[in-house]
């Protein structure tokens, strides 16, 4: 059967798609070009695709509507799917990968650290560290491979806002995050279907990751239960007083640094290679830091009053959303689009290509982050834009995420200059997050401000 419906239980539809002779070429794209897959895919079926490689069959959703419904609506309907199911061996059952009642036992315990309130309180450590990382970049001879500065500030911001910790010493975490990511999305795509004991590089590289995650995780608990903080309120001090066994402490850390770094990272990896290709762009947000900041550190007042940058973080995050896909299993039949979709099923939701909807994004290729403008009236559904996810599973951290880049665009671009190395191709790669392949080299120029 070709791209047109297939019936399954009775008289309902099943959603179109590629035909199952096309699963070889699935395959190879699957493995090789996902953003592809997806784009391709929306762009030949649709709002909702059927797509069935080998035994599996996954249910893409690219339409605002349908995205509601899956992740707000009925969201009690779907559990965590593909990739973030692999993650779990590494994750254990933190708030990304558990579900039901642990999920929201979880979620009650970590809920308070990210307040508002609270999160408004850490401005002036987020601005202290971005000060250090731009002194750093000044001092810095020769390119800088940006990627893994930003992995450094985002662990750095992460350790002191949540933790109350110094994570300077653990040089090893970024590299280890990178591992246990690698082999989730390995095992996503060749549909698990590879043994785990096998002795590829891969997995050992994971089993090694994943133990020194695991040593890095206790080693911080260790130090907390020795030293406790009185009244506490660092996610660290958190987990102790709600009695959680150690594991679940230990998985739990893991996790908040995994989804709170390498997001955050990719974001503003984006924006430098944006701001690269689009001086004018550039020019406004640097006006608007020499504005507002002045000689100062940005507070969280300054937030609402530097917008631009604002809305070049969400433009940069709308082409480039970190977190690309949003992988869930059907717990019972459905019904998506006026399609049937079986209980067990693969569904996932796709802000990759929700955000570069025809219908809802005029000219969606193009970097224009006046679209944001509140000025701008665009009529577009609150659903055809999520980066942070939408309804009970609405990432924990998109303050935190969002005063952290802008903090970074604002700081970095009033003193200095970052260009790309003349000639360097910059390709996505689409992992558990959506990534620069092979990192992004950047040469380093201090601005003459006056
Ligand atoms: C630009 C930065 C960020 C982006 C784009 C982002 C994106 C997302 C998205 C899309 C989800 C939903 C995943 C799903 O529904 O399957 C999510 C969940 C989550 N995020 Fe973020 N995130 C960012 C920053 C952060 C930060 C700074 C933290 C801090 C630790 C964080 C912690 C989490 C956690 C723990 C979850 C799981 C929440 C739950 O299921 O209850 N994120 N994030």
């Amino acid at each position: 059967m070709t791209s047109g419906a297939e019936t399954t239980r009775g008289a309902r539809l099943a959603p179109p798609g590629p035909p199952r002779r096309a699963t070889f070429g699935l395959l190879k794209k699957l493995f090789t070009d996902r953003l592809a897959l997806m784009s391709d895919s929306a762009e030949a079926h649709g709002d909702v695709v059927r797509i069935a490689i080998g035994p599996k069959t996954m249910y893409l959703v690219n339409h605002p509507e349908l995205a509601k419904h899956v992740l707000a609506d009925n969201a009690a309907n779907y559990h965590k799917g593909i990739g973030l199911q692999e993650a779990r061996r590494a994750l254990g059952d933190g708030l990304l990968t558990s579900d039901g009642d642990v999920w929201k036992k979880q979620r009650r315990t970590i809920q308070p650290v990210f307040q508002p309130k609270r999160i408004a309180r850490q401005a002036s450590v987020v601005a202290n560290e971005v000060e250090g990382l731009v002194k750093h970049l000044r001092d810095t001879e020769g390119p800088v491979e940006i990627l893994h500065e930003m992995t450094g500030l985002t662990l750095g911001v992460l350790g002191k806002t949540l933790l109350d910790a110094d994570l300077g010493g653990f040089t090893s975490l970024g590299h280890s995050f990178e591992a246990v990511q690698d082999q989730a999305m390995f095992e996503a795509v060749t549909l698990s279907m590879v043994p785990q004991w096998a002795p590829l590089k891969k997995q050992l590289r994971f089993k090694e990751s994943r133990d020194d995650l695991r040593r890095i995780a206790e080693e911080l608990v260790e130090q907390r239960l020795a030293n406790p903080i009185e009244g506490g309120e660092d996610v660290l001090s958190r987990l102790i007083a709600t009695d959680g066994t150690r594991e679940q402490m230990r998985d739990e850390l893991i996790t908040l640094l995994l989804a709170g770094h390498e997001t955050t990272a990719s974001t503003l990896g984006w924006a430098f290679h944006l701001l690269d290709e689009h001086p004018d762009v550039a020019a406004k947000l640097r006006a608007e830091a020499d504005e507002v900041l002045g000689d100062q550190l940005p507070t969280h007042d300054d937030l609402h009053r530097l917008p631009y940058t604002a809305r070049v973080v969400e433009e940069v995050m709308r082409l480039y959303p970190p977190v690309w896909l949003l992988p869930r299993v059907a717990q019972a039949d459905d019904e998506i689009g006026g399609y049937h979709i079986p209980a067990g099923s693969d569904v996932v939701v796709v802000p990759y290509t929700l955000h570069r909807h025809p219908d809802f994004w005029p000219d969606p290729e193009k970097f224009d982050p006046d679209r944001f403008d509140p000025d701008r009236p665009s009529g577009r559904p609150r659903y055809a834009y999520i980066p942070f996810g939408a309804g009970p599973r609405f990432c924990i951290g998109n303050s935190l995420g969002v005063m952290e880049a802008v903090f970074v665009l604002t700081m970095v671009l009033r003193d200095l200059e970052l260009r790309k190395l003349p000639g360097y191709e910059v390709v996505p790669e689409a992992m558990l997050s959506l990534r620069v392949r092979g990192g992004l080299p950047m040469t380093v120029h201090t601005r003459n401000r006056r």
